[in-house]
């Protein structure tokens, strides 16, 4: 502890620049500084901006001033007691709030330590919030340690606030009275209350994730995705931290949602569709759908994903149920008969055409078409040198493009000298979807010469609890936390749940959780409360009422967008096209 800053000290160093003895580094530092600008010595007062920018500033802290309010009330009768203001800036220094003992305000009024007043160092010298914003230090600046005249009849302690997840400086929180009067505590008092808030935005903050995965758990997003918050942090989801500006990216959709820069994010993550997550006005977050594997040219390198001749033996190895179809595929595949793999969404059919194709032709490349994407004239890079083709919903081949689909089938099995094996995958059932005129006849028999079909997860509740192992060593796969660990009483639950969107359903909700817990151990109260409420027995009429009701409102919801509304149900276009059909419903 050094001795007291006294007038004479300072007019010492205003006078011939000597810094006196005992002067604390901090001060003779601001002090330096303060000296090299020109007019900041004749300063009498803290400049204010104007009313509209303080409105503007008093917008983009919402957060911080959110959690700080509580903290500034309960602190307000202490201040009036003590003669004092408690007074919450920006990161540059400008008074958001400003409260406390009511004659002491008066006095602050002169000096402008009010709202809208700016602090900074450059604005007004040394003072414990403009040195507390250029440390980055918790300071107490006293009496005659101001640089300007002025405003040396304060003493103040000031701590800087830093935003919880991104270690930014988001503020600072402030103690003043008058430096006649001793303020013994201020300094362990800011730093105190500058804690409760960070603490506070802290745990609105987690809040907020916990909705976003929430909602996103909701929405039953099929594939593989990441979460971000608004922040651009990553909740959940494939780790491609190292894609250029992705970070910044986020942060720019989720604050400015409605004129998104879609061409920036398209160039970092090529085919990546961005949703902003919306609670009322406020974007919370936003969510990255990862294209599914791009179409392949002949020749292209096989796919990261691509399977091994061991990926189909350890598939079979997963339930007694995937034994025989994985051998029956292999036998069929290697016979060269166009496989036909059903099963609803998140039921593992990618994952074994996949797996299929590496056992049978371990070299050959895996090629993947999008049906829905495939267009009259766009069909000339398809492979026709062997390997497997992987055609992706073909019920939702464009009408215009059925035609040209046909023409290359019949071209690739001609293709006498390097054949191609086919595997198509469909979440509808195929054949109602050719019933229904959705899908040429033709193009529906070159499709299915056999079907393998993949039962939703309900119906190979075996495998449930393998896959909740997997996915939870999955999820802390590269990081130090430990895999979860699940309650008896939860595996229960998550083993009779009924898992709609199935494998796809699991991962996410495992991925969730264990990017939200810290105990690592899962018990009933950290399930989805969808999982855990009970549900009264619903006769198959009611089931398929409220089956209808939530189609219908979803479709309301998206302005009757039906991909949008497909998207958000989880459901492949084709499916609801076909629910809509039985529900009686014309489509536009
Ligand atoms: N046996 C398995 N073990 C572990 N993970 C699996 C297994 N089968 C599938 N998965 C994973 O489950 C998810 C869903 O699988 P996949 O994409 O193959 O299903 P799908 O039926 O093709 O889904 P969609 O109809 O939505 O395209 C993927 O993340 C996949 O990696």
């Amino acid at each position: 502890m050094t001795g007291i800053t006294r007038k004479e000290d300072w007019e010492q160093f205003r006078a011939m620049g000597r810094a006196p003895e005992g002067l604390r580094d901090v001060v003779l530092a601001s002090w330096q500084r303060a000296a090299r600008q020109d007019d900041l010595a004749s300063r009498t007062r803290a400049p204010l901006v104007s009313g509209d920018a303080f409105a503007g500033l008093h917008q983009a802290n919402r957060d911080v001033l959110g959690a700080a309010r509580d903290h500034l009330a309960r602190n307000l009768a202490l201040m009036r007691a003590s003669r004092a203001l408690m007074v919450l800036c920006d990161p540059q220094g400008v008074v958001l709030e400003a409260d406390g003992c009511p004659a002491v305000i008066e006095r602050a009024r002169d000096d402008r330590l009010l709202l809208g007043g700016c602090w900074d160092e450059a604005a007004i010298g040394t003072n414990a919030i403009g040195t507390a914003i250029h440390t980055g230090q918790p300071v107490e600046i006293r009496g005659a340690e101001h640089f300007c005249e002025g405003i040396q009849k304060w003493n103040c302690a000031a701590t800087p606030l830093r935003h919880p997840v991104t270690g930014a400086l988001i503020g600072v929180l402030d103690i003043t009275g008058p430096s006649a009067e001793a303020q013994p505590h201020a300094a362990a008092l800011s730093l105190a209350v500058a804690g409760q808030i960070v603490q506070t935005l802290g745990q609105d903050l987690a809040q907020e994730r916990a909705w976003l995965l929430e909602t996103l758990l909701l929405q039953r997003v099929a594939g593989d995705f990441i979460l971000f918050d608004r922040f651009g942090q990553r909740i959940s989801g494939a780790d491609l931290a190292g894609r250029a500006g992705l970070p910044g990216l986020i942060r720019a959709l989720a604050r400015q949602p409605d004129a998104p820069d879609l061409d920036a994010l398209a160039e970092a993550v090529p085919g990546a569709e961005a949703q902003i997550l919306r609670r009322g006005d406020a974007a919370l977050g936003v969510v990255l759908r990862l294209p599914r594997a791009p179409l392949r040219r002949q020749g292209a390198e096989r796919p990261a994903l691509a399977g091994r001749g061991d990926d189909l033996d350890a598939l079979a190895a997963t339930s007694a149920l995937l034994a025989p179809l994985c051998a029956q595929g292999r036998m069929l595949l290697e016979a060269r008969v166009p496989l036909l793999v059903q099963g609803e969404t998140g039921t593992g059919k990618e994952t074994l055409a996949r797996a299929l194709a590496g056992s049978v032709a371990p070299e050959g490349p895996v090629s993947l078409v999008e049906c829905s994407a495939l267009a009259e004239t766009a069909a000339d890079d398809w492979p026709i040198a062997g390997g497997t083709l992987v055609l992706i919903e073909p019920a939702e081949t464009p009408p215009e493009a059925q035609p040209l689909l046909l023409r290359r089938l019949k071209a690739l099995a001609g293709n006498g000298v390097a054949p191609v094996r086919l595997i198509a995958l469909s979440t509808p059932d195929l054949a109602a979807a050719r019933d229904a005129g959705q899908l040429r006849r033709d193009l529906f028999y070159r499709l299915a010469g056999a079907v393998l079909r993949l039962p939703p997860l309900r119906d190979r509740r075996a495998e449930i609890l393998p896959l909740l192992r997997r996915f939870a060593g999955q999820a802390v796969e590269g990081s130090r936390r430990s895999p979860l660990r699940f309650t008896p009483a939860a595996q229960r639950v998550l083993e009779a749940y009924d898992w709609p969107g199935n494998l796809h359903e699991l991962r996410n909700v495992v991925l969730s959780l264990s990017a939200l817990s810290s105990s690592r151990l899962i018990d009933l109260p950290d399930l989805p409360p969808e999982m855990t409420q009970p549900r009264p027995p619903l006769r198959e009429s009611a089931l398929r009422d409220r089956a209808r009701a939530d189609v219908l409102q979803m479709i309301d919801e998206t302005g009757g967008n039906l991909a949008e509304a497909a998207r958000r149900l989880g459901i492949a276009r084709s499916t609801l096209y076909l629910k809509l059909d039985s529900y009686g419903i014309r489509r536009r």
